[in-house]
């Protein structure tokens, strides 16, 4: 095997990145941004539709739950600006998200209450509001609505690519069709992949649904699930209320008609006259091969989210016009991984964005960043550690 601009220190990278999705590329930008000698390694060649990270929409908002995750969002908006300000182009459009349920919800009241608590901008929506607001929209027993004014659809391709070519000005270099095959930790790390070998004084593993892959060799099990995800994209009955499918807001919908499921949709531009929506969850799936769906497995996202639009979206035809599929790395509690290994602190890892990351990413890839250079970063990341999983067998290095 070829060993590939190590052989003086001169060449010993200060920070390899593994995984150039949108966690490892804002990561990679930062650490070049602070002045890292960085390599950010793909295993496909680039742009690629096979991870997480593709697409042309994605939501952003600063609603959430969590506190944590709220405090992450305000930075978060601030980098994406940013990184706007450089590339010199918008990678988001401002569009308001509707959180659907009805009141006595405790998911609901927690998404209420943290707007009001947090002084996040919202307005709040009384069923007959709604109806006024948003007559496509048809809720059940009395589900109301609180819109966060902050949300918006973000570009993810636009995005993925900006942040790429700012991370590169910064000297930043990216290798795509080159796949990590082995790690072998050390005071600087040896990274041996398909094309050659790369020495690192630290290293960022955000590898997406193949996380497990490069973990589990390195002694951390992580409980992290690939799924794959259908993204369906429906068009109006009639083609003349083609204007209504436009004017729908973002939205997130909390066990709506009491059914335990969460469904969201947002208006893109990826397909103009149609919606997208999508159920919040989907099966298992090996990320090498996300066609074999193992049946008894097999979440029954379309029949849920054919009965959602004949509920709730009544103008809409409830055959899907467009299906596409992508894939959701889930942790058990869908909280994020952002943590040092536990034994070797110069191995930073990110995952298990859980079908809610890419918002995140700027901050994320900040965090991941201070993380490797011995910083400790501002936030609460007791929610993001993996000591919360209960301890496995250790893999012998
Ligand atoms: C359908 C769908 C809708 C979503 N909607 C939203 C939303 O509305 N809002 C939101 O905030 N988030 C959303 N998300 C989640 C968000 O897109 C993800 O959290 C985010 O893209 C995860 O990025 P990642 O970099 O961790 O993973 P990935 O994009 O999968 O990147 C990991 C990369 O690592 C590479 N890699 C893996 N192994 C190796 C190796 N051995 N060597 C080299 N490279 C390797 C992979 O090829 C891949 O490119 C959605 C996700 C999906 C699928
Ligand atoms: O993260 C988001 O905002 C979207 C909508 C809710 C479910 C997952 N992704």
């Amino acid at each position: 095997m070829a060993v590939r601009e190590n052989s003086s220190p001169s060449c010993l990278y200060d920070a390899v990145v593994v995984g150039a999705g949108i966690q490892g590329s804002f990561t990679a930008y930062h650490l070049a941004k602070r002045g890292q000698k960085t390599l950010l390694l793909e295993q496909f060649p680039l742009p690629h539709t096979r991870g997480s990270s593709h697409g042309q929409s994605r939501i952003i908002r600063s609603a959430y739950p969590q506190d944590y995750y709220v405090a992450m969002m305000k930075r978060a908006y601030q980098l994406w600006a940013e990184l706007e300000a450089e590339a010199g182009t918008p990678l988001q459009r401002p569009t308001p998200m509707l959180v659907l349920g009805r009141q006595q919800n405790p998911e609901f009241q927690s998404y209420w209450q943290t707007m009001q608590r947090l002084d996040i901008p919202h307005e709040t929506f009384t069923p007959q509001a709604l109806a006024q607001k948003y007559p496509e929209i048809r809720p059940h027993g009395g589900e109301m609505a609180v819109a966060d004014l902050t949300a918006g659809v973000l570009y993810p391709d636009k995005a993925l690519k900006a942040v790429q070519e700012q991370f590169r000005r910064s000297g930043g270099t990216v290798r795509d069709g080159e796949k990590v095959l082995a790690i072998l930790p050390g005071s600087a790390v040896t990274i041996t992949t398909n094309r050659g070998e790369y020495r690192a004084k630290r290293l960022v593993v955000t590898a997406g649904p193949w996380s497990s892959r490069l973990l589990d060799p390195l002694g951390v099990q992580l409980p992290l699930q690939p799924l794959r995800i259908h993204v369906y994209y429906w068009r109006a009955k009639d083609s003349g209320t083609r204007s209504h499918v436009e004017h729908l807001p973002c939205f997130l919908g909390i066990n709506l008609n009491q059914d335990a499921h969460h469904i969201y949709g947002l208006p893109t531009d990826e397909y103009p006259g149609l919606v997208k929506i999508c159920y919040h969850h989907g099966s298992p799936v090996e990320p090498d091969r996300p066609d074999q769906l193992d049946r008894a497995s097999t979440v029954p996202d379309l029949q849920i989210l054919q009965g959602f639009v004949r509920n709730y979206l009544p103008g809409l035809d409830p055959e899907p016009a467009v299906q596409e599929h992508c894939l959701y790395t889930n942790t058990p509690d869908e909280d994020f991984i952002l943590d040092r290994h536990p034994r070797f602190n110069n191995i930073v890892i990110g995952a298990g964005f859980s079908g809610h990351g890419f918002k995140f990413a700027p901050v994320v890839g900040e965090i991941l960043c201070q993380l490797s250079l011995g910083e400790e970063p501002p936030y609460n990341l007791a929610h993001f550690r993996i000591s919360r999983f209960p301890a496995s067998p250790k893999a012998a290095l």
